[in-house]
């Protein structure tokens, strides 16, 4: 049996999903595991080419998919993301997908250095709802969770209400 449910956290870059992650880390009643995808693509080198017109990688995805599949087993794990099609419909046991009023995106960005076309494009994919379009076409809709996280107190409201769910999870474990 997993250790802990299989949690992703998906959005518009800049939505909060690493800030999510981290807290959730430190909150949670079992111990659980940051996997921040993008990074990992990086580190790993799972991707096939810099794609230098869009300023990011395209992503080996049998290559990522077969590395993360042994952990997904494990369980305990949060999936932190922009994208989430890609990951098997029998993976995750959450899907949270974080919005965010499209002008703070805007500053977010802004202030991570990223260049205008980028933030023009992750501007655009909030207002489109591109994440949560894609989550919904992927998952079954009792898993997948829209959370607004705009300001400090949806921060913290968000991450306490994913670490009820989490204890809940682990609640109806132990009765099976
Ligand atoms: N709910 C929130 N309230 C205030 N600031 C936030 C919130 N969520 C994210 N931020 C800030 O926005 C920036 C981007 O957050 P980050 O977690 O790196 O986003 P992502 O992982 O989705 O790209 C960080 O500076 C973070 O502190």
């Amino acid at each position: 049996m997993a250790k802990g449910p299989v949690i992703v956290i998906t959005g518009t870059p800049g939505t909060g999903k690493s800030t999510h992650a981290q807290l959730l880390v430190e909150e949670a009643a079992l111990p659980l595991r940051h996997i921040n995808v993008g990074e990992w693509v990086k580190e790993k080198e799972l991707y096939e080419e810099f794609d230098q017109e869009w300023e990011s990688y395209t992503v080996d995805e049998d290559r990522l998919l077969d590395e993360l599949e042994p952990i997904i087993a494990e369980g305990g794990v949060i999936l932190d993301w922009h994208t989430c099609e890609m990951f098997p419909e029998r993976w995750p046991d959450l899907v949270v997908v974080l919005r965010c009023d499209h002008s703070t995106i805007w500053d977010r960005l802004e202030k991570r250095g990223y260049s205008l076309k980028k933030i023009q494009e992750n501007n655009e994919a909030e207002i489109m709802e591109v994440v949560l379009e894609e989550a919904r076409s992927s998952y079954p809709a009792e898993i997948v969770v829209e959370l607004k996280s705009e300001n400090t107190e949806d921060l913290e409201a968000n991450v306490a209400r994913i670490a009820e769910w989490i204890t809940n999870w682990k609640r109806n474990q132990e009765e099976k």
